[in-house]
């Protein structure tokens, strides 16, 4: 029953596997009639060959002899022309589907929510993208094209030599046989220890993915030894099974020769025979024995070809897997194509708990003013940064409605949600790239005159102009190379840029020094003009003239008003404002 249902995923797998031809599907059936052609000529060489020595040798004339060496010359070359239109446009179908595969790869990564992020480790997905497109494609670069061309060249010989003399097919086929059953041992082997070595494959990507990004801590923590040992040890659970699986990979090859040296045996034990008795003429012989190899040959190269193509559907699998996976955030197939023109926002009765985890927001209701400035509050870990990302649709609510300007945000087009939002993180990821690119990001069109005015509203400015290469600096991976409050001024003039009616600020200045704050935060000001501004605070200071402050205990508003009338209760807020100017002193 287990064997039944894998031969089915198999087959389901290969067959999704080839669906990717169906872009390139009029290049696919040229490919196939070269090839069609390629062994057309193959076989006509020693028919050919077989007709000169039994008919035009005992001629010993040259006109004829002349002229069949010459067709036999002609069907070379175009074989020799064909097979490098073959393998050219080979590597132009590998070249689209690869380009294909990793275009959806993509646009899958881009829709899959956060949680997928947070479940999957970022080494395994690096590992979907390196090993599991490397491998799918040898379907296309080789295994794919070498079954179909090695059936051919199996199928096409084996009726000659059935219709021709079915004993020298039944000879091929006792070699074959033989391979057969030492074969299917062989791939036991193979099959167990390939499984093992994908799993550890994945194992040891990740241990030297957290070896790369951990590398801070490793050192910190005085652990580099034990991780040095964990990480080896990883390596080493890839590299045994590895091992095995190329040293059955050899057996099964040396097999081929061995079953092969059976069948030639055979031909010859009884072909000589017949050739003696004059029941086979010597030029026929000789085709035959062309014909004898390729069916020979031609039926072990499936036993290399099948596993190979099994360890590459080992890997297609995760692609496939990936690609089936369901976003959490979907668009709504009937979601509405408006473009936003009001600018409030409203949360009605709202729940909200990460998957497998408490309730974080509970049951609240909120209405945040265009054109306001509204800050949110609270303790840590009461669900300010959670609220902010339930606005921008990064996770949906359990229970109850976010309206934007009048509409439910799930009936929205993702796009157009998005469009509307300025956000600016705490921790800022940068690209490896220019300074002016990490800015630019923010609205790919504006000029550079445009980029530098968002960098000095940001105070960025100053500091991009002492970088080595000013505008140009290339900022690391992540941005290693700047620090945490330059990279926040940079995520901010990337956000001016943008120009959204709504501006999102978790914690956005909480990485610069107080005159730096002050004159970002001027700049805000200045910008959030009639701007639809949300803004999760810890320095309770920088929030004193806000229009409003909620305050959150346990994912509920416990408070809000205005930062005077907040303190003027002595409630929940002005203990966070007491105890944040404690902290500060
Ligand atoms: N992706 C996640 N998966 C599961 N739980 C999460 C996730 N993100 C946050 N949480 C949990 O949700 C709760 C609220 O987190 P949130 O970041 O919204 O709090 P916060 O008020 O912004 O905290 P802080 O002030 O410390 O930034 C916390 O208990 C946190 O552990």
């Amino acid at each position: 029953m287990k064997k039944q249902l894998e031969r089915k995923e198999i087959l389901k797998l290969y067959l999704w596997t080839l669906s990717y031809f169906k872009p390139v599907i009029l290049l696919t059936l040229f490919y196939i009639l070269c090839g069609g052609i390629m062994i057309w000529g193959e076989l006509m060489i020693p028919r050919r060959m077989g007709y000169v020595i039994d008919n035009v040798l005992p001629l010993k004339e040259m006109v004829p002899l002349r002229n069949q060496i010459l067709i036999l010359c002609g069907i070379v070359v175009l074989i020799l022309i064909l097979k490098a239109i073959f393998y050219f446009l080979e590597q132009i179908i590998a070249n689209k589907i690869t380009k294909n595969q990793q275009t959806d790869l993509m646009v899958k990564l881009q829709k899959l929510g956060f949680s997928y992020y947070e479940k999957v480790p970022t080494g395994q997905i690096i590992s979907l993208f390196e090993n599991a497109v490397k491998e799918t494609q040898q379907t296309y670069t080789f295994l794919f094209p070498q079954f179909i061309y090695n059936l051919a060249k199996f199928v096409v010989p084996s009726i000659v030599l059935i219709f021709g003399e079915p004993i020298f097919f039944i000879a091929a086929m006792i070699g074959n046989i033989i391979y057969v059953f030492v074969n299917q041992f062989a791939n036991k082997k193979i099959h167990y220890y390939l499984g093992v070595e994908t799993k550890a494959a994945h194992a040891s990507q990740q241990s030297l993915y957290d070896a790369i990004v951990a590398k801070t801590e490793l050192k910190a923590m005085g652990s580099k030894d034990w991780f040095i040992e964990k990480t080896i040890e990883d390596f080493n659970q890839f590299r045994i099974p590895r091992m095995w699986s190329v040293f059955w990979r050899h057996f099964r090859y040396t097999t081929v020769g061995l079953t092969l040296t059976i069948s030639i045996f055979l031909f010859y034990f009884y072909g000589l025979d017949l050739v003696k008795s004059g029941e086979l003429l010597l030029g026929e012989f000789i085709g035959y024995s062309f014909l004898m190899g390729l069916v020979s040959r031609g039926f072990s190269v499936f036993f290399y070809i099948i596993p190979a193509q099994y360890h590459a559907l080992n890997y297609a699998k995760y692609l496939h897997d990936f690609l089936k996976l369901e976003p959490d955030v979907r668009e709504d197939n009937n979601c509405l194509k408006v473009e936003l023109d009001q600018f409030d926002i409203e949360f009605k009765n709202v729940s909200f708990a990460y998957k497998d985890s408490q309730p974080i927001i509970n049951n609240l209701s909120l209405i945040i003013p265009a054109g306001k400035k509204t800050a949110i509050v609270g303790e840590s870990g009461s669900g300010k940064s959670t609220l902010l990302k339930l606005i921008g649709r990064f996770y949906d609510v359990n229970q109850g409605q976010i309206l934007m300007g009048g509409y439910d945000i799930k009936k929205l087009k993702l796009e157009h949600l998005r469009q509307n939002f300025g956000y600016v993180f705490q921790d800022t990821y940068l690209f490896n790239m220019s300074i002016r690119d990490n800015i630019k990001f923010g609205n790919p069109d504006a000029s550079d005159e445009e980029v530098i005015k968002a960098s000095k509203l940001a105070s960025a400015h100053q500091f991009i102009m002492e970088t080595e290469d000013g505008y140009d600096t290339i900022v690391g991976e992540g941005g290693v190379r700047l620090s945490g409050g330059q990279k926040q001024r940079i995520s901010i003039a990337r956000m001016l840029l943008k120009k959204p009616p709504i501006i999102l600020l978790d914690e956005a200045t909480s990485a610069l020094d107080n005159v730096t704050e002050a004159a970002v935060k001027q700049s805000l000001e200045k910008l959030a003009v009639n701007k639809t501004v949300v803004t999760v605070a810890h320095r309770l200071s920088t929030i004193m003239d806000y229009d409003s402050i909620i305050v959150l205990k346990a994912g509920k508003i416990v408070e809000e008003g205005t930062y005077q009338s907040l303190m003027d209760q002595k409630g929940l807020f002005y203990q966070l404002v007491i105890r944040g100017v404690n902290d500060e002193l």
